[in-house]
């Protein structure tokens, strides 16, 4: 392959493109693609493909064998200078004598930040770090957010009619958007660790929360359910195409506890139940991203406790109406629009004739 102008940018965008192939693996790592160029061409490629497994490097590396000499390495994430489940990679590139290593971020962990490219540059390496910084940083936002805040990075995303209803006032809800934001619904699941709905929407949707239709993994599916009063028979209890864990408060049916546990779904009593409780155990499960996929009272019992950082709402050109039709969001206890909780980092996508707008709701 011949290399372009503006070869850095260009190199690390590879670096992204690769790394994506990691998508729905590599938790609780990030996702990390290198590429070695040498005398023009690219000599070597990889990326890390699960926790446990070599780094990006040192499949970048392996490619490249002795050709990696004077070479210029490209990584998204700062190369790792400690022992983990695999050994530094700084000084696998230092017995391959390459001569630079261009970083696309520091990572923010703090067994590794910035002594990665401190060890490469004693080492006599020329280290630049930060190109494509916003889009490597984007990448990874929830390994970064997680590392540095013990939880996981939790999105809450909905789909609206343009006057701010999720259904009818009969509860009917298929479909508010088009089919192009239903499918890229699938694929931002594919990029996710878990979904979490609460009860209400297992027995009015019956979903699947699977991906269709887009290649990757199903995430782990989540139900939040004080009473448990679920069906006997859902679509979430055929764990044969993803598992499913129920949360829900300690002695609540303990016959269907026992009827769910028997088809393989995982139920955890906690006391209280709460959106930070179960954030916490997928935490310790290792997980990084958790998309909430549930009304507006779990929604904003979510936002209250602060384990949701990002926002992503499918607004449809369409109009219900309804005094009592759902909205997204329930009760945050504000009462006045100087108190609205202001999203930034805002950006505004049409997908078919809907609109996506993301945010974040606060710094990451
Ligand atoms: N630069 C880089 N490339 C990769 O491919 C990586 N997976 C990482 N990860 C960093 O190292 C930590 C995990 O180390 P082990 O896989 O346990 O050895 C991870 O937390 C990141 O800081 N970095
Ligand atoms: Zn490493």
């Amino acid at each position: 392959m011949i290399i372009p102008d503006n070869v850095d940018q260009q190199m690390m965008q590879r670096c992204l493109t690769l790394a994506r192939q990691g998508l729905g693996y590599t938790s609780p790592n990030p996702l990390v693609g290198a590429v070695i160029v040498k005398d023009g061409k690219i000599i070597g490629e990889g990326f890390h493909p699960k926790a446990g497994e070599p780094h990006a490097e040192v499949f970048a590396l392996r490619e490249a064998g002795e050709k990696a000499v004077g070479g210029t390495v490209y990584v998204n994430l700062e190369p790792c200078n400690h022992y983990g489940r695999t050994p530094p990679c700084t000084e696998a590139l230092i017995s391959a004598k390459v001569a630079r290593v261009v970083v696309g971020m520091v990572d923010p962990n703090p067994l590794v930040s910035g002594k990665g490219i401190a060890r490469l540059q004693e080492a006599g390496i020329e280290v630049t770090v930060g190109v494509e910084e916003a889009a490597c940083l984007r990448l990874n936002e929830a390994f970064c957010h997680r590392i540095l805040n013990n939880q996981p990075f939790g999105i809450l995303k909905y789909a609206m009619t343009l006057d701010g209803k999720i259904s009818s006032s009969t509860g009917h809800s298929a479909w508010v958007t088009g089919t192009k934001s239903r499918q890229l619904v699938h694929q931002i699941r594919a990029g996710c660790d878990a979904v979490i709905v609460g009860g209400n929407t297992v027995r009015r949707d019956n979903p699947h929360l699977t991906i269709h239709q887009v290649t990757g993994v199903n995430p782990l599916r989540v139900v939040m359910s004080r009473n448990l009063h679920l069906p006997e028979e859902a679509n979430l209890w055929n764990v044969d195409i993803a598992p499913t864990i129920v949360f829900t408060e300690w002695g609540n049916n303990p016959s269907l506890q026992t009827k769910l546990r028997d088809k393989g779904v995982e139920v955890i009593e906690l006391s209280p139940l709460t959106p930070s409780q179960v954030m916490d155990i997928l935490y310790e499960r290792q997980l990084c991203s958790v998309l909430w996929e549930c009304g507006g009272v779990l929604g904003a019992e979510a936002i209250t406790q602060r384990v949701i950082q990002k926002i992503m709402a499918f607004i449809a050109p369409k109009i219900i109406g309804g005094f009592s039709a759902a909205s997204p969001v329930g009760d945050l206890g504000l009462d006045k629009m100087s108190d609205a909780l202001p999203l930034q980092n805002v950006s505004f996508r049409q997908v078919e004739r809907d609109i996506l707008v993301e945010g974040y709701l606060e710094a990451i």
